[in-house]
């Protein structure tokens, strides 16, 4: 089992709670705005703190409210590509691809700037990137954390057609190469038909 989750967690007037079991490879995540994907992939990461239920990864248990049982999300080793992508306005994209950098990465350095096509982009500063840009710097800065597993928020959302096929190819392979367990939120069906092995429903019966 890639990912075993239940979680509940009261946000404001909303109560968010999901329970699945997806077996090795790439799942994805899906449901309407606001729904609460991106809370379930925090309290993966352990980022947001369920009120109850379990999160295990991989066969590593991260998170159990009956065993008190709560790894920190350093510990976690999670690859988390955020939304907003989050890069570090203050380093240029080639330190923001090495802070963080555990051991030698899921992969080198060399190869991983090669296969994101971001060789042209190490001198850049963050705020003159496009998203698309700045989204395949966010790729390879979670690869460089030699992460146990991934967590996508949207990754192809502002990449024009051209550029998601070689993106999809990217997280395809390093899903498969590194049998690593990949939680993939997107609205985009193209995307979910091509990269999913299991897909995740969040409706208002999961959440409300
Ligand atoms: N700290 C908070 N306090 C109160 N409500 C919150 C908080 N964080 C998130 N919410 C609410 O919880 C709900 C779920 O948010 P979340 O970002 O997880 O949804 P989502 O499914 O990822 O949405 P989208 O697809 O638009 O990114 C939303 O209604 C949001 O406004």
């Amino acid at each position: 089992m890639s990912f075993d989750i239940d979680v509940t967690r009261k946000l404001g007037a909303k109560r968010i709670s999901l329970r699945f079991s997806a077996p090795s490879g790439i799942t994805a995540l899906v449901g309407p705005s606001g729904i609460g994907k991106t809370s379930v992939l925090n309290m993966i990461a352990g980022l947001l703190r369920p009120d109850h239920g379990h999160v295990e990864v991989g066969r590593t248990l991260l998170f159990d409210s009956d065993q008190r049982i709560d790894l920190p999300a350093a510990d976690r080793r999670s690859g988390y590509v955020f939304q907003d992508r989050r890069l570090f306005p203050h380093m240029r994209v080639g330190a923001n691809l090495r802070y963080g950098r555990r051991g030698y990465g899921l992969m080198d350095f060399d190869l991983m700037v090669d296969m994101l096509g971001i060789a042209a982009l190490l001198d850049r500063w963050p705020a003159t990137l496009s998203g698309g840009e700045a989204q395949r710097v966010a790729i390879g800065r979670a690869l460089m954390s030699s992460p146990q597993f991934l967590l996508l928020d949207e990754p192809l959302a502002s990449l024009d057609e051209a550029r998601r096929a070689p993106i999809r190819a990217i997280i395809r392979r390093v899903a498969q190469e590194f049998a690593l367990p990949v939680l993939l939120v997107s609205h985009d069906n193209g995307d979910v038909d091509q990269l999913a092995d299991t897909i995740v429903r969040m409706d208002a019966t999961s959440s409300g």
